[in-house]
C-alpha cells in the first residue's frame, strides 16, 4: 500500500471456495474496510469497466486470459449464453464486441453488479439480456432466444479502444483470423456458444442440454449447433489421465441409465469418433492436486446434438412399440395433438379410473414448447422422462412450474393447487405451519428448486401433502373437535384423496369402516391407517401374493400377513389396525377368515367388479355333468394331438432301435447296423429324410406291428390323450377354484388314475389290434378280466410312474420355475425344461425301482458281478428317448390348451394389477404412473382444470386454441 497508492485494501483469504456462489471468506489487514472494487477498463479485461463486491462475488484476476481467449473466439454477431456469468467478464465483453448475449447467475449479489456493469459499460439491454436462474438453462436459454429472438444483426458497435486494440492484435498476429461479422438480415433464433464457467460442477449441468433441440422449427434454426464451452476441475496432473478423467466424467452426466460405454455408444450412433469433435485443454493449475480444464465441443456434433442422440438411443422400445408410435406421428403430419396423444399414451383398461383429461397433464408436459403439439422429437423425450425412477415427481414439477422458471414459489404452489382440487373440494389451508415449513414465512421467498435437481425439495413436499390434507380434511369435518369423523364423512375424505385407487367395491363398503370400532364412528387413527394401507397399496399386494404363495393352503390371516410383513423388512411395515383394515375389505365383513390371493382384488384393484351372479350360481348337475363330458372330449383331443407331437420327435430314434433289433434277430451272424448312427445314416442314405417316419401313422393310432420285436407298437395319440385327460379332469375336480391349489394327495392320485387309465386303455387296444380274433374274442373266452392278463405288471410301474410323474412337473413349474408368481407365464424353454426333469427323474426311477428290472437283473451271474450298475441297465437309452417324448408332449399339450381353450369354459378368476402387467403394455402403464403423485393430491386433479376449459384444455388452452 506505501508503494503502491491505487491499493486501498489488503485482505486475508480464510478458507478455500467452496460456496455454492463460489466467494470465499476473508478479513481486512490493512486499508479501509471496504471490499467493493472497481475494475477500471484496461487492456486486463478487454476493456471493461467492472464493479463488484469482493467479499459476495466470484472474481478471479488471473482469469482474464481465458476470458479473453474465448471473447477472441467469438465473431460479433454471434449470440452468446453464458450460464454462469458472475459479474460479467465474458459476458460483457462479448456484447461489446457485437455479439448478443444471454446471461445468467443464481448469486443475487452478482446479478446486481451483472446490472450494474451492463450500466457501466454501455450494452445495452437489447443486447444483453440478464437472469439470475438455477439448473435447466441451457435448455431455457435456447426456448428463450428462439420464442424472443434478437434483432437482425446490423453491424459492430465497438468503442474506439476497442477498434484500435483489435487492429493491433491483428497485426501482432494474436488473432487467428480477422473476426468477419456475420452477415444475416434475419432475426437470430439459435444460440452460438455456450460458456460454462463453473469448474467444480458444470459437467454435471450438461445433460440439461439434453433434448434441447427438439422441436422441427428448432432444428431448423439450428442449421449448426451451438459450441460448448465448459470449464471442469480434474485430480489427474497427466494431460492424458487428465482427459481421459474428464471425458469419463462428461460421458457418465449424459447417459441416461449407468452405461459406461456411453462414448462408445454415441460414436456408434453418429458413425464416427467424438476425437475431432471434443476439444479438452488444459487452462491453469489451480492448486496442488487441482487443474483446471476446458472442454470444447464443436460444429454438427457437438455435445448437443450427441446428447439427443443419446436420449434417442436411450429411449430405445421395443421396436412394435416404437414402430406404432412411428406410424401415429407419420399419419399426424409429424406431429400429435393433444387427444390423440392422451389416446395413444393412456392405457385403455384404466380409463375408468383416471380419465383422458387427467392424463392430458402428461401432454402438458410433453409439449416442451408450449405449442398445442407434440413432435417425435418432444415425445423421445417425454418417453425418457417417463422412464426416470422419479418420473412421477418430475412429471408433478413440470405441472406445478407454471412459469417454466425451474422452481415453485408459495403462489404458484397455491395456484396451481386451489385451480385443481376445486372450491367444492375440503378446503386447504395454504396459510398453515405446514406450507410454511417447506414454502417459508416471509412471502413466498423461499422458493423450491435447487440446483443440482430442481425438484428435490419439491418432492418431499409432494410427499408430504396428502398426509397435511388428510389432517386438515380431518380437522375440518371435526366440527365438534371430538376426534371421530362420522361414516360419509369418512368417505368423501377417500374419495378426494385417493378415490380413483379403489374399486366401486370398496368405495360403497367405506363406511363399513365404522364397524371395526364402538360407537359406528371412525377415529383419526382409522383414518391414518386405512391412508397407509393405500398409500402402500404395491407393498401390501407383494406381501399378500407372497405369503399366499407360500401358505401350504393358498390362504392367509391376518397374523400371517403381519408376520410376513416384518420377516420380509427390517421394521414392521403394517400395524395390526392396517392389517384389519386390509382383511376387514378383502374378507366379505368377516376380518378374522383366512383369505386366498383373489379374496383380495377388490382391494387391489381398482377396477374389479364383483363377479356376475349367474356365474356364482351353481348350475344344474345335468348340464354340468354335459358340459365336463364335452370338457374332457375337447381336452382329450387335444391330448391326442400332443401325444402324436410326442412321438412324432422321438420316432425316428425307435426306428432306428427298432432296426437294430430286428435285423439281430433275423440274420444271425450278420449285423447289418454297427450301431443307431450307422442306421440313421444308412436310412438316409436309402431311404431319404421321409424314411425316418416310415409307419408313424399307424402307430400313432393303432397298435398294428411296425415290428416284430415288440417295440413300439402301440397307439400312442389315444393313450396319451387318455392318460393326459384324465389326470386333467382329477386336478380340476380336486382344485381349489379360490387358491388354485390342489392337495397331494388329489395330485398323486390324479396323477395315479392317469397311469392306471393309460395301461387299461393300452392293453385293450393291444389285445384289438395283437390277437388275430379282436378283443371281443378274448372277452367271450375269458371274461372281461381276461383283456387284463398281464397288465398287473404295467399297472405296477404306470401308476406310480404317473402319480409321482405329473405331481413332479406340477411342482417344478411353480416352485423351481415360478410359474403364476406375480402373475408369470412361464415361457416354452421353462415348460420344456420343467417337464423333461420330471421325465428324468421319473425315468430312471422307472428303471431302478418300478420295472422289477434290478431283481431279474442281478440274478445272473454277469449282473451279479456287475453289482449295482445292473440296476441302471438301458436307463439312459430310455432317458434319451422317453424324456424328450414326453416332455414333448406335455409342451404340445399346454400349448394347445393355452391357444385353443375349450370356449365355454369359465375364466379362472385371476388378479390383475399394476404389478402384472403385460411388457408391452409398459410405456403406458409408465405414463400412468407419472401421474400418480398429483392424483395423490387429488384423486380429480387435471379433471377441474380441464371441465373449465374446453376438451383437453389443460394443455394451456389459448395454444391449443390457436393450432384448431
Ligand atoms: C466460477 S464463477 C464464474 C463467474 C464468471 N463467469 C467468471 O468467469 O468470473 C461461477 C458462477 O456461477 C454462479 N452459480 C453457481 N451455481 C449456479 C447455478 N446453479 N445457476 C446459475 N449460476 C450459478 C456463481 O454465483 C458464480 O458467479
Amino acid at each position: 500500500m506505501y508503494k503502491n497508492k491505487t491499493i486501498k485494501t489488503v485482505v486475508n483469504k480464510l478458507d478455500n471456495i467452496d460456496t455454492q456462489f463460489r466467494f470465499f471468506e476473508m478479513e481486512v489487514i490493512a486499508g479501509e474496510p471496504n471490499l467493493v472494487v472497481e475494475h477500471v477498463a484496461s487492456w486486463h479485461e478487454s476493456d471493461c469497466r467492472f464493479t463488484f463486491d469482493f467479499s459476495r462475488v466470484y472474481w478471479n484476476s488471473r482469469l482474464h486470459t481465458e476470458h479473453d481467449r474465448i471473447v477472441q473466439s467469438l465473431q460479433p454477431g454471434e449470440v452468446l449464453a453464458d450460464v454462469f456469468a458472475g459479474v460479467g467478464p465474458f459476458a460483457i465483453p462479448a456484447a461489446k464486441k457485437g455479439c448478443s448475449v444471454l446471461a445468467n447467475d443464481l448469486n443475487p449479489a452478482s446479478y446486481e453488479y451483472l446490472c450494474q456493469n451492463i450500466k457501466d459499460n454501455d450494452v445495452c439491454r437489447q443486447r444483453l439480456v440478464h437472469y439470475q436462474h438455477p439448473l435447466d438453462l441451457c435448455r431455457r436459454f435456447q426456448n428463450k432466444a428462439f420464442d424472443k429472438p434478437f434483432p437482425a444483426y446490423t453491424g459492430p458497435k465497438l468503442s474506439k479502444t476497442a477498434q484500435r486494440k483489435l487492429g493491433k492484435q491483428a497485426k501482432r498476429g494474436n488473432v487467428a483470423e480477422e473476426p468477419s461479422p456475420r452477415k444475416e438480415s434475419s432475426p437470430r433464433k439459435a444460440i452460438d456458444h455456450f460458456v460454462m464457467n463453473l469448474p467444480d460442477t458444470a459437467i454435471q449441468f450438461l445433460d440439461a442440454f439434453r433434448g434441447a433441440i427438439s422441436t422441427r422449427a428448432m432444428q431448423e434454426a439450428y442449421a449448426k449447433m451451438p459450441m460448448i464451452h465448459c470449464h471442469c476441475f480434474t485430480r489427474e496432473l497427466e494431460p492424458d489421465h487428465a482427459e481421459k478423467d474428464i471425458r469419463q466424467v462428461c460421458s457418465s452426466v449424459l447417459t441416461l441409465d449407468v452405461a459406461a460405454d456411453w462414448l462408445q455408444r454415441v460414436e456408434e450412433k453418429l458413425g464416427s469418433p467424438l476425437e475431432d469433435e471434443v476439444t479438452i485443454r488444459k487452462v491453469r493449475s489451480v492448486a496442488p492436486g487441482k487443474e483446471m480444464y476446458f472442454i470444447r465441443c464443436d460444429s454438427d456434433n457437438s455435445l448437443a446434438t450427441t446428447a439427443l442422440n443419446t436420449v434417442r438411443t436411450a429411449v430405445s422400445p421395443p421396436e412394435s412399440e416404437l414402430k406404432r408410435w412411428r406410424r401415429i406421428f407419420d399419419a399426424n403430419s409429424k406431429v400429435v395433438h393433444g387427444e390423440r396423444f392422451v389416446n395413444a399414451i393412456a392405457p385403455a383398461g384404466d380409463l375408468s379410473k383416471i380419465s383422458k383429461a387427467q392424463f392430458a397433464i402428461l401432454f402438458k408436459v410433453a409439449d416442451t414448447s408450449k405449442r398445442g403439439f407434440v413432435s417425435w422429437e418432444d415425445f423421445t423425450v417425454f418417453e425418457t422422462l417417463l422412464k426416470r425412477p422419479d418420473a412421477d415427481y418430475w412429471m408433478a414439477f413440470q405441472f406445478f412450474d407454471v412459469d417454466n422458471s425451474g422452481y415453485i414459489d408459495f403462489d404458484e404452489f397455491k395456484n396451481v393447487m386451489s385451480e385443481n382440487i376445486g372450491t367444492d373440494a375440503i378446503p386447504f389451508d395454504f396459510d398453515c405451519d405446514w406450507v410454511k415449513l417447506y414454502l417459508g414465512k416471509k412471502n413466498g421467498t423461499h422458493v423450491l428448486g435447487c440446483k443440482f435437481s430442481p425438484h428435490n425439495e419439491f418432492t418431499q413436499l409432494m410427499k408430504g401433502l396428502q398426509g397435511e390434507r388428510l389432517r386438515q380434511a380431518f380437522k375440518y369435518l371435526d366440527a365438534d373437535q371430538d376426534g371421530f369423523i362420522r361414516a360419509e364423512e369418512f368417505k368423501r375424505i377417500i374419495l378426494e384423496i385417493a378415490g380413483h385407487k379403489l374399486s366401486d367395491a370398496v368405495i360403497d363398503r367405506l363406511p363399513t369402516l365404522c364397524t371395526l370400532s364402538p360407537g359406528q364412528r371412525i377415529s383419526y387413527s382409522e383414518v391414518v391407517a386405512f391412508h397407509n394401507v393405500i398409500r402402500e397399496m404395491d407393498m401390501v399386494e407383494r406381501i399378500i401374493r407372497e405369503a399366499t404363495a407360500k401358505s401350504k393352503d393358498g390362504r392367509i390371516d391376518q397374523s400371517d400377513f403381519i408376520d410376513y410383513a416384518s420377516s420380509s423388512s427390517r421394521y414392521s411395515l403394517f400395524t395390526p389396525m392396517e392389517a384389519s383394515i386390509i382383511f376387514h375389505f378383502a374378507g366379505r365383513g368377516n376380518g378374522a377368515q383366512r383369505l386366498a390371493l383373489i379374496d383380495f382384488a377388490q382391494l387391489l384393484d381398482p377396477r374389479w367388479v364383483a363377479p356376475h351372479d349367474a356365474v356364482k350360481e351353481k348350475k344344474a348337475p345335468a348340464a354340468s355333468a354335459l358340459s365336463a363330458a364335452a370338457h374332457s372330449a375337447y381336452s382329450f383331443v387335444q391330448g391326442g394331438f400332443a401325444g402324436a407331437f410326442g412321438a412324432t420327435i422321438v420316432y425316428p430314434i425307435d426306428l432306428a432301435r427298432g432296426f437294430i433289433l430286428d435285423t439281430r434277430s433275423t440274420v444271425v451272424g450278420q449285423v447289418l447296423y454297427k450301431n443307431s448312427i450307422d442306421c440313421a445314416r444308412k436310412i438316409l442314405l436309402n431311404e431319404g429324410f421321409l424314411g425316418f417316419y416310415r409307419g408313424l401313422g399307424p402307430q400313432l393310432i393303432s397298435y398294428n406291428s411296425l415290428t416284430t420285436n415288440g417295440i413300439s407298437k402301440k397307439g400312442v395319440a389315444p393313450e396319451k390323450a387318455i392318460k393326459l385327460t384324465v389326470n386333467d379332469l382329477i386336478r380340476t375336480r380336486a382344485m381349489d377354484p379360490e387358491t388354485g391349489r390342489i392337495e397331494i394327495g388329489w395330485e398323486l392320485i390324479a396323477g395315479g388314475s392317469a397311469g392306471g387309465c393309460q395301461v387299461v386303455q393300452g392293453e385293450a387296444a393291444k389285445a384289438e389290434g395283437a390277437v388275430p380274433r379282436g378283443a371281443i374274442h378274448i372277452i367271450r373266452q375269458l371274461g372281461l378280466l381276461g383283456l387284463y392278463r398281464g397288465a398287473s405288471a404295467c399297472l405296477l410301474r404306470d401308476i406310480p410312474f404317473s402319480a409321482i410323474y405329473f405331481p413332479a412337473y406340477g411342482h417344478l413349474k411353480s416352485d423351481i420355475f415360478k410359474e403364476g408368481y406375480n402373475g408369470k407365464q412361464l415361457s416354452f424353454l421353462e415348460t420344456l425344461g420343467a417337464a423333461g426333469i420330471a421325465q428324468c427323474i421319473l425315468t430312471l426311477t422307472d428303471v431302478t425301482l418300478c420295472s422289477g428290472m434290478p431283481a431279474a437283473y442281478l440274478t445272473t451271474p454277469a449282473d451279479r458281478e456287475e453289482g449295482f450298475r445292473a440296476l441302471f441297465k438301458g436307463g439312459p437309452a430310455r432317458v434319451l428317448r422317453s424324456s424328450p417324448q414326453f416332455a414333448f408332449t406335455l409342451l404340445a399339450y399346454e400349448q394347445l390348451k393355452k391357444l385353443l381353450p375349450y370356449p365355454w369354459d369359465e375364466k379362472p378368476r385371476r388378479m390383475e394389477t399394476a404389478l402384472t402387467s403385460r411388457p408391452d403394455e409398459i410405456s403406458k402403464i409408465r405414463a400412468r404412473n407419472a401421474l400418480k403423485i398429483l392424483l395423490d393430491v387429488h384423486g380429480d386433479f387435471g379433471r377441474r382444470a380441464a371441465a373449465s376449459g374446453d376438451k383437453l384444455s389443460l394443455m394451456t388452452p389459448k395454444l391449443y386454441s390457436r393450432k384448431e
